[in-house]
């Protein structure tokens, strides 16, 4: 089937609008995913485990009529071992090596996180406490594709925080089980796996079941609807970020395989019909190449339905000036995953403000990213760079502030607040630091 992708230059006019209109979801389709999200946590809310049985049943297309109750859907601890005993032991020890990576990464990141106290002068200490959360649920997509790499994302920083209880949902669709699923959360050490998804599971966590314990946050990547429902519960749980459909953006100068580029923005259009592939490059001859590529690779792809449908409503191909002006246009985009494939990649990284990761150079696919780097893979999509981060270990933490005011430090301290508080008039703060004063001799 010829391939349809939108081709832009940004040297043409009308270029900024139908950038603007390539970054933005379809409005009727976000509407309907809404609506849909709004009554599917409303009813969780209100009827508990009965709605999320209804539609995960529904939904995950449950086979033999659906489950009769939720116990239906637990995993028990010896299913998940057994699982990971059962693999085949390239998949096994690949699990093992990723899942080893993921933490000596994250250690890292708790390193530069703990907490501080210092003392002034008259002995008042001051001081930050960082504690881990108490219970999360993680959320690990499931419905087009089985992410036991998304397992290890989610649950290794958490379990690196020294959070409690790791909740995990991940939807079966038509009841199948993913044995490399289960094997990583063997690995990753979760609590608990339940097999439910989607909006309804996102509910369930976010407001507590009969059976499902409410949690403190919800994290993890997952589909439009996924997103939705996350956006809906924060306040009444804490979320990470949105991670939605996959993004990939390509700043190119012309110089890897066009072959290679090509695959790049396949490796996330293959994820959903709504994840975004974009190539910024200033050589117009170097894009025709790309273009051959995506031609001649995309019949070899198992999943060339999800890529082209990706690549004609929401990829582009787009001709700019200069490199200068791609990382200008790559700063606005603010993609999920931005690969800047070039000699020299750092002259361009140091331009970059905006993207959930960079990856640099030529050898540095997002695929391996994906896996097995360290890095998280679960990363703000639809602009959300611009103010979101990577899942990380501060995802999973909190600070407390700590104060311990010294007898000499209540003399000064107690001074300014008054003064302070009278200024806003609030009398009960003012005599409250001024109770605290020794009487002036
Ligand atoms: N940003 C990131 O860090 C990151 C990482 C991994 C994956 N992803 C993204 O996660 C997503 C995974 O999506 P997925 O669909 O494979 O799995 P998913 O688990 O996110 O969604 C499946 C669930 O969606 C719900 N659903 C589907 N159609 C529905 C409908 N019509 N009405 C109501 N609910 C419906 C169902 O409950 C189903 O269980 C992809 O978009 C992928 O690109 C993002
Ligand atoms: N590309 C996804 C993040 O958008 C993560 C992933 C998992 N498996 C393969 N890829």
């Amino acid at each position: 089937m010829p391939i349809q992708i939108r081709k832009l230059d940004s040297s043409q006019p009308g270029f900024q609008q139908a950038l603007t209109t390539l970054l933005a979801f379809d409005a009727g389709t976000d509407d309907a995913i809404e609506t849909a999200v709004g009554k599917i946590l409303a009813d969780v809310k209100v009827r508990g485990d009965a709605a999320v049985l209804e539609y995960t049943n529904r939904f995950d297309r449950i086979p033999h009529g659906g489950a009769a109750e939720m116990g239906a859907f637990d995993i028990s601890q010896a299913e998940l071992q057994a699982a990971l005993n059962g693999l085949p032991s390239a998949q096994r020890e690949s699990l093992q090596i990723a899942a080893q990576r993921i933490r000596a990464f994250h250690e890292r990141q708790r390193e530069e996180l703990r907490g501080f106290m210092y003392t002034e002068a008259d002995g008042t200490v001051l001081g930050q406490k960082v504690t881990p959360l108490d219970r999360v649920g993680i959320y690990v997509p499931g419905g087009k594709a089985a992410y036991p790499s998304s397992v290890l994302m989610n649950a290794i920083p958490a379990q690196v925080a020294g959070v409690g209880e790791i909740i995990m949902v991940v939807p079966t669709p038509d009841g199948i089980k993913n044995q490399m699923v289960l094997a990583a959360a063997a690995i990753a050490g979760v609590t608990r796996v339940i097999t439910i998804g989607g909006a309804q599971a996102v509910g369930a966590l976010a407001y507590g079941t009969q059976t499902i314990a409410q949690v403190d946050k919800i994290v993890g990547p997952g589909n439009a609807y996924v997103a939705a429902a996350k956006r809906r519960v924060f306040g009444i749980v804490g979320i990470d970020m949105i991670a939605g459909p996959s993004e990939i953006l390509v700043l190119c100068d012309g110089t890897t395989d066009p072959h290679w580029v090509a695959m790049d923005l396949f490796s996330q259009a293959e994820h959903d019909e709504l994840a975004q592939a974009i190539l910024l490059c200033p050589d117009a001859a170097y894009i025709a190449r790309v273009e051959e590529s995506i031609a001649r690779l995309l019949p070899t792809m198992p999943r060339q339905a999800t890529i082209s449908t990706s690549l004609a409503d929401r990829g582009a191909l787009i001709k700019v000036a200069s490199m200068e002006e791609a990382c200008r246009i790559a700063n606005d985009i603010a993609a999920e995953h931005l690969e800047i494939s070039a000699e020299n990649p750092e002259q361009w990284a140091e331009q970059i403000r905006h993207a959930g990761a960079m990856f640099l150079g030529r050898f540095s696919s997002e695929s391996l990213g994906d896996y097995c780097c360290g890095p998280n893979h679960v990363l703000p999509t639809s602009r959300t760079a611009r103010f979101s981060s990577p899942l990380g270990v501060y995802d999973f933490q909190k600070r407390s502030s700590v104060i311990h005011v010294s007898e000499a430090g209540a003399q000064t301290l107690g001074r300014v607040a008054a003064t302070l508080a009278y200024g806003e008039g609030l009398q009960a703060h003012a005599r409250s630091a001024e109770l605290r004063l020794k009487p002036q001799s």
